[in-house]
């Protein structure tokens, strides 16, 4: 499939010309063919309007229709072939077997979206009959579904090229839930988003469906982005970014006149508990595998390890030996973008520069362009209560010990963390006592706990959250990877004394669709 530089306005190929620019190949720093020509307010308008247009039709699909149009996006997408693979290598820098797994794992996302469409309780159907007898007063017929809440911002993050991109997360799960999606593609991959875009694309025309449904943008961030957000036809944004965009995104839908819901997922360091008897009974493997997620794709997830909480002594040393070891012989890697680089190497070199920090150990030297190496620091944990600073995310392969005097101060640094999207427990048996007196404090200040395990590396299934409140997300009460990630993109209808044959199929009588449905209280296939 020939790469054009044009951005996919409904049905059509279009080439903006507000701004000119090209991938950069961050291992090698050349630019990359195609030009390809940025757009402004004129396509966002054109692509907002054609998303209007689509969306009474999109939303009132068929649940196999809709099913059958995730299926054939995925299905397209693998039918790119290799040329998709090598080309988010050469704009991403990332390995080909890690693209490989993400285009697994972005087929299966949107494959799952298929089957949670098909099996219809995502509409939550309620059915409360009328009861015309009650006294004191009679009861009217009260029926409520939920529907699609309108068209989808989708802004591609810039670390996951594929399942976090233009047909990411949440392209699959506002496409599921009824939306047509306007994507502002991120600069730094638009020959894999053109790519990824006209497979959609594609999908929408064989599947019949209104040439809306789906446009690709690309241009100058703040201008078309800004646009796309003030557009009155969007309902609602899902990001994955920096802080900064997130908030600004924020800032324009909380001053439109109707303001709408951002989904914007920011910044985590996720912090990790490595509990007393786990240290003393497995140190040196615990500092293995901290360094393993730490330095997994040059650092660059937003579930990245940025912090590690332990009570000092001997066994943290055993640990830090460990760790020092295994990442003072890690190659240097690539990142994704000279931004993101410039921006880890200011972020370490700001810990390091700090009274309160220890540098612990650096990864191997670099020998190509944009290359970053993994950092490990430690401070007490009187120095981290005494500098908020110390908690701002370094994106990359860095990461920030803090020294506790005894568990109990573990909970106490725990409580002065900003929101996450993940919380790690290293335990073993014996800190059960410790860790559940922990527990009240991580379910305020994370989206997922989990034991054992390193946070990076998000399943996609049905009771995931990737999630958690501010800085993680602008809205603690969803997430973004897993099926539950439709709901963002829904909202409630109720239908009083409605006449039958103006209901919508999934609240009529017989239930035609077969669908699970809450009828006076009691849920089933009724
Ligand atoms: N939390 C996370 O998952 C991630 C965090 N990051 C952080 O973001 C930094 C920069 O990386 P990027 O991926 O380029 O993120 P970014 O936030 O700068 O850009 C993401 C997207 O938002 C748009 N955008 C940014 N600021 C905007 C504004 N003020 N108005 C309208 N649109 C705006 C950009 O054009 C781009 O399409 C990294 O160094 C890292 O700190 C990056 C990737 C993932
Ligand atoms: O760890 C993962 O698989 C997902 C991470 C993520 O969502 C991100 O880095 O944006």
């Amino acid at each position: 499939m020939t790469i054009t530089g044009e951005m996919l306005i409904g049905a059509s190929a279009h080439r903006g010309n507000q701004s000119e620019f090209r991938a950069v190949d961050p291992a090698t720093g050349e630019a990359l063919d195609p030009v390809f020509g940025g757009g402004g307010a004129a396509e966002v308008e054109r692509a907002c309007a054609l998303a209007w247009a689509a969306f009474d039709t999109f939303r009132e699909t068929g649940l196999e229709q809709r099913a059958a149009f995730l299926e054939t996006v995925a299905q397209n997408i693998l039918d790119i072939g290799d040329d998709l693979i090598t080309r988010a290598m050469a704009e991403t820098g990332l390995p080909r077997a890690r693209l490989e797994g993400e285009r697994g794992r972005t087929l299966g996302q949107l494959r799952l979206f298929a089957q949670v469409v098909r099996e219809g309780s995502w509409v939550e159907a309620r059915i409360d009959p009328a009861l015309p007898e009650r006294k004191p007063l009679p009861r009217a017929d009260i029926r409520q579904r939920h529907i699609a809440l309108g068209p989808v911002a989708v802004f591609g993050a810039s670390n996951f090229p594929l399942a976090f991109s233009v047909a990411g997360g949440d392209t699959a799960s506002a496409f599921a839930a009824g939306c047509p999606v306007v994507v502002k593609g991120h600069g730094a991959h638009p020959g894999t988003s053109e790519l990824v875009g006209r497979a959609v694309q594609a999908a929408v025309a064989s599947c019949g469906l209104p040439e809306g449904v789906f446009s690709l943008l690309f241009g100058n961030g703040r201008e078309i982005g800004t646009a796309l957000v003030a557009d009155p036809r969007i309902k609602a944004v899902g990001f994955t970014g920096s802080r900064g965009g997130g908030l600004a995104l924020m800032g324009v839908a909380a001053r439109r006149p109707e303001p709408i819901p951002v989904y914007a997922e920011m910044s985590s360091i996720n912090p990790v508990f490595l509990m007393p008897a786990a240290l003393a009974s497995r140190a040196e493997a615990l500092g293995k595998a901290f360094v393993g997620s730490l330095t997994m794709g040059a650092g660059q997830f937003c579930t990245n390890p940025g912090i590690l909480l332990a009570v000092d002594g001997p066994e943290l040393d055993r640990f830090v030996a460990a760790a020092t070891e295994a990442l003072g012989g890690s190659a240097a890697s690539t990142m994704l973008t000279p931004g993101i680089h410039a921006a880890f190497d200011s972020g370490v070199a700001k810990l390091a520069g700090s009274g309160a920090v220890t540098t612990l150990a650096r990864g191997l030297a670099c020998s190509g362009p944009n290359q970053a190496q993994a950092a490990f620091f430690t401070a007490t944990a009187e120095a981290f209560l005494a500098d908020t600073e110390l908690q701002e995310e370094v994106f990359g392969a860095a990461s920030l010990l803090i020294r506790c005097p005894d568990v109990a101060a573990m909970t106490v640094v725990a409580e002065r963390l900003e929101g996450q999207l993940t919380a790690t427990l290293q335990m073993d048996a014996a800190d059960k006592g410790a860790v559940a007196a922990l527990i009240p404090t991580l379910e305020r200040k994370a989206g997922r706990i989990l034991a054992n395990g390193w946070p990076t590396g998000v399943e996609v299934c049905h009771a995931m959250v990737h999630g958690g409140p501010f800085p993680a997300t602008s809205d603690p009460r969803s997430t973004s990877v897993g099926t539950l990630a439709i709901r963002r993109f829904l909202r409630p209808v109720c239908y009083q004394d409605i006449p039958a044959d103006l209901l919508p199929e999934s609240l009529r009588d017989g239930n035609p669709q077969g669908i699970w449905r809450r009828i006076d209280g009691t849920l089933g296939q009724e």
